[in-house]
This record gives C-alpha cells, sequence and structure tokens, in this order.
C-alpha cells in the first residue's frame, strides 16, 4: 500500500482520445502534469484552463483526480500571461519543446534567447520549466540528441538561472543520469516505465515495431540500467512521469509512424516490476509517490492505493471512437503486479 501516485508527465490528448486515456490516468494517479502539445498547442493560461474544464467533464463520476495544467513556451509566450496563470492556480509549470523536436511541436522554441524574459519572470516567482531535453537540429544523430542538449543548452541556461526550477523529462541516458544526480540548485527529472524496460533492440526485435517507438528514443542497454539504479536510488531527484502517449492505430503503423508509448492502464504496476526486480520494493513510495509533490512543493495525495503481486492480462487494444484503436504497452503481454481496485 503506498500513497496515492502522482504522474509528473502524461499526454492525455481531447476529444474521443481524452475520453479513452483520462479514467486509466485517473484510475492510478491522484494527480498529473498534463502535457499541452495539443494540436494546436495549449500556449496560454485561458487555453489551459479550457482544456482543465475539458478534461474535468469527461472525469469518471466521484473521481479526485486533479489535473496539473502547463502552457507551450513559443517564442510569443508572454511573461506577465504564465506568472498569473501561476498565481491563479492554472497553470502549475512550462513547457519547452525545441521546436520540431516530438509530437506537435512546430510551436515551440526556435533559440532559447526569446523565451529569456519568460524564464526570469519564471525564476522570480519559482514556476517550474519544464523540458523536452533533445536538440532537434537533424545533422545530430537520434541517438544522441539528449545528451547534445545537456551540452549546448542545459549547462547554459542553469548557468544563467541558477535558481529556475526545472524537470528534465523522460530521461534516457547516462549523461541525464549523471548531470541530474551532481547539478547544483533546483532540478530533479522523470523518468518514464519504459524507459526502465526495454532498450533500444525493443524496436528492431525481429522487425520494425512502431510501437516501441517513442522521443526519446530508447537507448542502449547499459543507458537502461543507469536509469534502473537512478529511480531505484531513493534519490528524490527522481520521480515518476509515465509519459504515456497515446496515438491511433494508424498513425503509429504507417510509412511515418509517429512517436509515442501508450501506458498508463499498466504504468504503475510495471513500475512495481522493476522495483521488485532491482530488490528496491521499498523505494517506490518515494519515487511514485512523494518525491514528485516535494519537488512541486504539494503535499502526498492522502487516498492510497494497493498493489498486489497477482499476474493479470492488460487489454491490448482501446477503441477509440468509432474506427480505430490504441495498442497499450506490455513487453511481456502479461502484467506481474496488480492494482486493487477499491471493490476488490
Ligand atoms: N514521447 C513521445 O514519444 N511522444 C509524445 C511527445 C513527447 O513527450 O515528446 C507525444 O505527444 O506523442
Ligand atoms: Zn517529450
Ligand atoms: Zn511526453
Amino acid at each position: 500500500m503506498l500513497p496515492k501516485p502522482d504522474d509528473w508527465h502524461v499526454h492525455l490528448r481531447d476529444g474521443d482520445m481524452l475520453r479513452m486515456a483520462l479514467p486509466w490516468t485517473a484510475r492510478t494517479f491522484g494527480r498529473a502534469i498534463v502535457m499541452p502539445n495539443l494540436d494546436p498547442p495549449v500556449t496560454t493560461a485561458a487555453q489551459a484552463a479550457a482544456y482543465r474544464d475539458r478534461i474535468r467533464r469527461v472525469l469518471p463520476d466521484g473521481s479526485r483526480f486533479e489535473p496539473l495544467m502547463t502552457c507551450f513556451l513559443t517564442d510569443e509566450t508572454g511573461p506577465e500571461d504564465v506568472a498569473r496563470g501561476f498565481a491563479e492556480g492554472v497553470l502549475t509549470a512550462v513547457k519547452m519543446y525545441p521546436a520540431r523536436s516530438t509530437t506537435n511541436s512546430a510551436a515551440g522554441v526556435t533559440d532559447i534567447r526569446r523565451v529569456y524574459r519568460v524564464l526570469e519572470r519564471m525564476q522570480g516567482v519559482g514556476m517550474p520549466l519544464l523540458l523536452h531535453g533533445e536538440v532537434a537540429d537533424q545533422e545530430t544523430d537520434v541517438f544522441d540528441r539528449e545528451k547534445a542538449f545537456i551540452d549546448r543548452v542545459l549547462v547554459r541556461l542553469r548557468a544563467d538561472f541558477p535558481a529556475l526550477r526545472i524537470v528534465l523529462e523522460h530521461i534516457t541516458t547516462a549523461e541525464a543520469v549523471d548531470y541530474v544526480q551532481h547539478a547544483e540548485g533546483p532540478i530533479g527529472a522523470t523518468i518514464t516505465a519504459h524507459h526502465l524496460m526495454i532498450n533500444r533492440n525493443a524496436m528492431f526485435a525481429g522487425g520494425i515495431r512502431p510501437h516501441m517507438y517513442c522521443l526519446p528514443v530508447a537507448k542502449r542497454e547499459g543507458h537502461r540500467l543507469a536509469l534502473r539504479d537512478a529511480a531505484t536510488s531513493g534519490d528524490p531527484r527522481f520521480f515518476l512521469g509515465t509519459d504515456s502517449a497515446p496515438h491511433l492505430i494508424q498513425d503509429k503503423e504507417s510509412a511515418c509512424g509517429c512517436a509515442g508509448i501508450f501506458s498508463a492502464p499498466v504504468a504503475l504496476e510495471l513500475y512495481a516490476q522493476v522495483f521488485e526486480e532491482e530488490g528496491a520494493l521499498d523505494r517506490l513510495e518515494a519515487f511514485a509517490s512523494l518525491n514528485g509533490a516535494r519537488f512541486y512543493g504539494l503535499p502526498p495525495n492522502t487516498e492510497t492505493v494497493t498493489l498486489v503481486q497477482s499476474p493479470w492480462q492488460p487489454p491490448e487494444l482501446l477503441p477509440v471512437g468509432e474506427a480505430d484503436h490504441v495498442r497499450v504497452f506490455c513487453p511481456e503481454g502479461k502484467a506481474r503486479w496488480r492494482l486493487l481496485e477499491p471493490a476488490d
């Protein structure tokens, strides 16, 4: 049993996809940081408030799930708008995607110098900046883009804004682990369940596997092991963020399949498996339920969840709208841990 965990990085989408995805996240997590990369993206506090209303309207009856909203940083973002959104409790954080680094990020930041006024303001009011930490330039090898982001962008950014609260999201490399462990000042990192479970071979096992493709792309085995060490270390800088990112099958199984792995229905159960394999079940609570809340200055949830060791078969495909489905991530087909429903 542990305090209800929070998901510090999730894509809930909108419309039919939101109706499919939200109940899975709300079942497991008390709160979630909701990504703003809709099409078009959520770029202002007012748009974030409207999106939060749409999310609340499709929450299952009786759910106490709380969506924590973000807005998408663009070259045009106004410092006043985000600071006011933060003060009013509409916005929890600002999300920065380097332009064209990932799904629906075309409106992202083209040159970090253009957003320095916004960052200055955020630093002043203590508002976190969440980073998709990959450079977007196509000359850099896709497997090196996270390390290049740290070397070319993050080091400089943190030197210029030493008190800015930063989350390096969905980290995938030993270099990112090392950077976050040793950096001075307020920094944290989220780690997904899938990056703890698969390495890059999973994308090519017997053929091309589009459902194992996400960004940042899974790396070599050594990096996966470094992530497992970090997540299970008890270091409060590392916390749970599923990056559950549903896409329709037709968009994944395509000549140009999009990036994103949908893990919400089984994510906590898979994290539990990883912690068990590492002999660190006693540290799952810190990673899943305490560290992130502390970073964001929030109390842990008062509700609890219970995980039991009991193999089960998560749904493989979930319908969205009339015509298509989303595939659920579960690399071994079965999950070894099960979340007890309140009625169990
Ligand atoms: N992680 C992904 O592979 N995709 C995310 C975007 C993101 O988090 O970078 C998505 O929105 O589909
Ligand atoms: Zn991302
Ligand atoms: Zn994401």
